[in-house]
């Protein structure tokens, strides 16, 4: 992946120009080297037998050709008898013939498809597209492989599990995502069994802040009671005889704009902390504590209240209730692992190709991850660099937008006077200037 050490200038000024030109010419040859032709059809032949030739195989149609940041798009219609995992299969061969970093096939409508031939390794140095106009709850964090942006979006995938060993780029990940979530109507949660060196920086920005495992539990407690409260304010909309049927909600984004709670998002840093005890004592809060957060992440997309779970590693030794919480984190990133079974336990539900993807990540390729869904797919991810000074600035510059969760006041790391009070010496500070 390191192997291309050329500056990203070049691929504009000289590689797009000279990967076009190669593609042109050598397209039907490339075809034909990489079983990509079908033979010719029978009134072909039969023509082609009266003038004493053979016919032509025939070639999948180049029918568009377009040019992005990191490579060349082609647009494909695919002969009769051929599918979308014949070009899967050839990608390797075609990656080789056309001198590409990689080749990502892709399935368009039935009969077509997309080749992206990426020219250069583009997570080596990640640079972001041209951003798309934010949405609520639908943050870039991270660049995938073939060039395109990978979103956290809260609203289809609505909790997530992180992992990677230590220094492989879990924080700077959730850098990006806080710094993402700031500017938007949202509560963010932070829990951090580790003295909170993680999140605290973010507190200006925190509707909540628990930083040992008992406020965690009272956190986790007062949280399930919130959605408890959102339920039946969903029930008690859905009961009004005055709604209409079209307006019958199962959720918060179907109640109307003034009675909508704001959304939550709960960040939990280093997961197995939580899962830790020392007495049995601390077991009895345990078991608490992970009845608590299954609950959240079975129904909390419809109380708009969603998780963001990082950790080294997640598996059952964690002990009573790990494996049914990881079966409801849907989302799944995983940055370099120190060993299979970790990577298996983050990707072995969604595809083998990705554990083995996760597991070749070298230790000095921090920030890069292998991010999946269970739908099956996955793609190779790295999130930008985000300095920690960048990401507390922006959630100071936000902090007056932090909403005021009445239940969760007393978690709150910075009252909100305070955080007014800050916002405003910012502003005079600014004047001043
Ligand atoms: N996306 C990235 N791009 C460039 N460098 C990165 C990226 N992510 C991480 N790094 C580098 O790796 C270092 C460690 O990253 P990070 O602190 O996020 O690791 P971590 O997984 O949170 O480790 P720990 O579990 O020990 O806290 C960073 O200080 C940074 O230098």
């Amino acid at each position: 992946m390191l192997r291309h050490r050329r500056p990203v200038w070049f691929w504009y000024a000289v590689g797009a120009p000279a990967k076009l030109a190669r593609i042109l010419v050598t397209y039907r040859p490339v075809m034909e080297a990489c079983g990509l032709t079908e033979p010719p059809s029978r009134l072909r032949m039969a023509l082609a037998a009266t003038t004493n030739r053979t016919a032509p195989r025939r070639v999948p149609r180049l029918t568009r050709l377009r040019f992005t940041a990191s490579g060349l798009v082609l647009r494909i219609r695919m002969e009769p008898g051929q599918e979308v995992r014949d070009f899967e299969t050839a990608s390797e061969r075609l990656r080789h013939s056309w001198r590409a970093y990689a080749v990502h096939v892709a399935a368009l409508t039935p009969g077509w498809l997309q080749i992206k031939v990426v020219g250069y390794d583009v997570l080596r140095r990640v640079v972001m597209p041209k951003a798309p106009p934010p949405e609520l709850l639908r943050v870039p964090v991270a660049l995938r492989s073939d060039g395109s942006v990978h979103f956290r979006d809260f609203r289809t995938v609505p909790h997530e599990l992180v992992m990677g060993a230590t220094l492989s780029g879990k924080s700077v990940y959730l850098r990006g995502l806080v710094t993402g979530l700031a500017p938007q109507p949202v509560a963010l949660v932070g829990i951090d069994c580790k003295w909170g060196v993680e999140l605290a920086p973010f507190a200006p920005r925190l509707s909540a802040l628990a930083c040992a495992p008992e406020e965690a539990a009272d956190l986790l407690d007062v949280l399930v009671e919130e959605m408890t409260q959102r339920y039946e304010l969903i029930r008690g909309v859905q009961g009004l005889g005055s709604v209409p049927a079209e307006s019958i909600t199962s959720d918060i984004w179907g109640l109307p704009d003034e009675l909508r709670p704001v959304p939550i998002v709960v960040v939990v840093d280093e997961v197995a902390e939580l899962f830790l005890t020392a007495s049995s004592a601390d077991e009895k809060r345990r078991d608490q504590m992970v009845t608590q957060l299954i609950r959240i992440a079975q129904l909390g997309r419809a109380a708009g209240i969603y998780l963001e779970v990082c950790g080294q590693r997640f598996g059952a030794e964690l002990g009573k209730g790990a494996t049914a919480l990881r079966a409801q984190l849907t989302g799944r990133i995983s940055h370099r692992v120190n060993d299979e079974t970790t990577a298996k336990m983050a990707l072995g539900d969604i595809s083998p190709s990705a554990v083995l993807a996760a597991t070749a990540i070298a230790p000095e390729q921090r920030g890069v991850a292998v991010a999946g869904d269970s739908s099956g797919g996955w793609s190779l991810v790295r999130s930008p660099f985000t300095e920690l000074a960048d990401a507390v600035a922006t959630c100071a510059e936000h902090a007056h937008l932090t909403p005021d969760v009445p239940g969760l006041t007393a978690f709150r790391p910075i009252p909100a006077a305070t955080g007014l009070a800050l916002v405003a010496a910012d502003i005079s500070a600014d004047h001043k200037d």
